[in-house]
């Protein structure tokens, strides 16, 4: 999980507004391959918003997101077709309930890359393997438990081959005993050098996760600092105050 020098994503002075109000403050931030961004910030400061930005959920009124040069804040954009290289994995799974594991999975695939059956099930049932449960492909959302549906929705996402993966507050509906499996499934893809950004409450795995700590307050970038840097010795105190709030060494 180590950057290779090699940029990404480039987001230059995002603005965001819901009506009147600013959400998004002036956001700039760089990712290269492989860098794992933990984003940090007390509720309602932006963190959703932003990662829904990156992925064209909702419009940015100024300034420029660039993927490897592209700029996906303009009028003519195929998200479609950028989703395909920046996933994406809600709070809430989202999951098809009519559509068995492997249906839901195979959907992207199939649907919008037009991928061969066999080549793509094949790729399904490693991904399934790998987070434990190949044995319930044939399930419908319904039969799992929330840390399995959430797993279920990486591999969704995974299964796209994306370059780029954005996890917005995936644990964040989940019992407490189902919190780690998610957490281990997405160690494991730093591991083996998934470039990623990461919102989320859980302190302890941000720390372990990260390559680089943002933390946002008030839709800005207060700080932006290694994980080990940010825990000991935040530069502010609005991020002191922050850690105090968290029991992170639990985790
Ligand atoms: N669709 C929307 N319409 C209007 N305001 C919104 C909308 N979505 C979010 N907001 C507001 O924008 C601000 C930022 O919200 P956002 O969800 O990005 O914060 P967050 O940092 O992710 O919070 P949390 O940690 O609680 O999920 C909040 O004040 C929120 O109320």
């Amino acid at each position: 999980m180590a950057d290779s020098g090699e940029l990404l994503l480039k987001v230059t002075q995002l603005h965001k507004y819901f009506g009147e109000r600013k959400v998004l403050d002036g956001i700039e931030l760089q990712v290269e391959k492989g860098e794992v961004i933990v984003i940090l910030g007390p509720s309602g400061c932006g963190k959703s918003t932003f990662l829904r930005c990156l992925n064209g959920l909702e419009p940015v009124q100024e300034g420029a997101i660039q993927y490897r040069g592209q700029n996906l804040a303009g009028a003519a954009v195929d998200w479609r077709e950028v989703r395909q290289h920046i996933g994406m994995v809600f709070q809430n799974y989202e999951l098809f309930p009519h559509m068995t594991v492997m249906d839901n999975i195979l959907l992207g695939p199939l649907k919008v890359q037009k991928r061969e059956l066999k080549e793509a099930t094949q790729q399904a049932e490693q991904l399934l393997e790998r987070v434990g449960l190949l044995e319930r492909k044939l399930d419908y959302p319904r039969q799992l438990s929330g840390g399995q549906k959430q797993r279920i929705a990486i591999v969704r996402a995974l299964c796209m081959n994306p370059e780029i993966m954005l996890f917005d507050e995936v644990t964040a509906s989940l019992d407490p005993e189902m919190v780690r499996e998610v957490l281990d499934v997405i160690l494991g893809l730093a591991q083996q050098g998934m470039t990623m950004i990461i919102v989320t409450h859980e302190m302890g795995f941000a720390k372990s996760v990260g390559d680089r700590i943002v933390f946002m307050d008030q839709g800005k970038i207060c700080e932006i600092a290694a994980p080990q840097q940010f825990f000991t010795h935040p530069a502010t105190e609005r991020a002191q105050h922050f850690l105090d709030i968290f029991q992170y060494e639990k985790l």
